[in-house]
């Protein structure tokens, strides 16, 4: 029957399942909405930890944001409401997980499937862009699947660890740009770069600038010191998309529709996302 809208939900709507994450300002669990029957992810933060933090402008502004995103590949906020002490948000919840377990397990995705979640993000990026949204932290860890696989955007909102297992995890540097390096003025191309880093460690299993001490990752980094294992199962489109992306010259980048267009993702993506 017709959806009616809810002028205001409250915990009440929810019966809460099993904790699924945590964040630096509360935890996720697994919530079925009574009425739909409809499971989401229910995170639950706390005021205190929000004047503390003086988080709850942010909070709010992060939250009209995320309204506005409706984006197949961007992690849905469906609603939000709060009691005396927390302040509760309804997230899509995204079935199949962490995208980065997912790669640690199968140690690197087929061209295909890095192709599709290249495109995929490269997608959800225009959108973000045309919306005036960027920042989005396009980490592994910020990369979830849902039940058919497909690629969410989770963008943990601030300062949440998510529970990763990276070695690296704790300011994982290894997406940092040059031009963040350098601590110059960094804009939407930052996203460009990254796309060149995740497509190189969803074919290889690693970042392209790995190294034992973060000071050598920072130089090769600056350096752009981008090798190509010798392995068959990449081919010489894909290295050329990334040659592209990790271009030290934020201007030269590849844009995200030149992407989109390119011969790599137009031959392996799968169009259905
Ligand atoms: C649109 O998304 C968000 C919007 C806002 C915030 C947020 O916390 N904002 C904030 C908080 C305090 C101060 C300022 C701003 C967080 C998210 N997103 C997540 O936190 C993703 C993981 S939780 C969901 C989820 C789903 N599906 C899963 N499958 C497995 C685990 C899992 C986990």
């Amino acid at each position: 029957e017709k959806q009616r809208k809810k002028e205001e939900w409250s915990l009440a709507d929810f019966e809460i399942g099993k904790f699924i994450g945590e964040g630096k300002f509360g935890k996720v669990y697994l919530a079925r909405e009574k009425q739909s029957g409809y499971v989401v992810a229910l995170k639950v933060i706390f005021k205190k930890k929000l004047e503390k933090y003086r988080f709850h402008a942010h909070l709010r502004r992060e939250i009209e944001i995320q309204h506005g995103l409706n984006h197949p590949n961007v992690l849905r906020l469906f609603a939000w409401f709060h009691d005396a002490t927390r302040v509760f948000l309804v997230l899509e919840f995204a079935a199949r997980g962490e995208l980065y377990k997912v790669l640690r397990k199968l140690h690197h995705f087929s061209e295909k499937r890095a192709a599709t979640y290249i495109a995929s993000l490269a997608g959800a990026l225009v959108y973000c862009h045309e919306k005036h949204v960027i920042h989005r932290d396009i980490k592994p860890e910020n990369l979830l699947l849902d039940i058919e696989g497909r690629l969410k955007i989770a963008d943990f909102g601030w300062a949440v660890q998510s529970n990763a297992k990276r070695k690296t995890m704790c300011g994982t540097i290894d997406y940092l740009a040059p031009e963040m390096v350098e601590n110059k003025a960094h804009d939407y191309a930052v996203d460009n770069w990254t796309l060149g880093i995740l497509c190189y460690e969803f074919l290889y299993g690693i970042p392209p600038f790995e190294a034992e001490d973060q000071k050598d990752t920072l130089n090769r980094i600056v350096k752009v010191d981008l090798k190509f294992p010798s392995t068959p199962h990449v081919s010489a489109e894909a290295k050329e998309l990334i040659s592209k992306l990790l271009v030290k010259d934020s201007s030269k980048r590849l844009s995200l529709k030149n992407i989109l267009k390119h011969p790599w993702i137009v031959k392996n993506a799968d169009p259905t996302g």
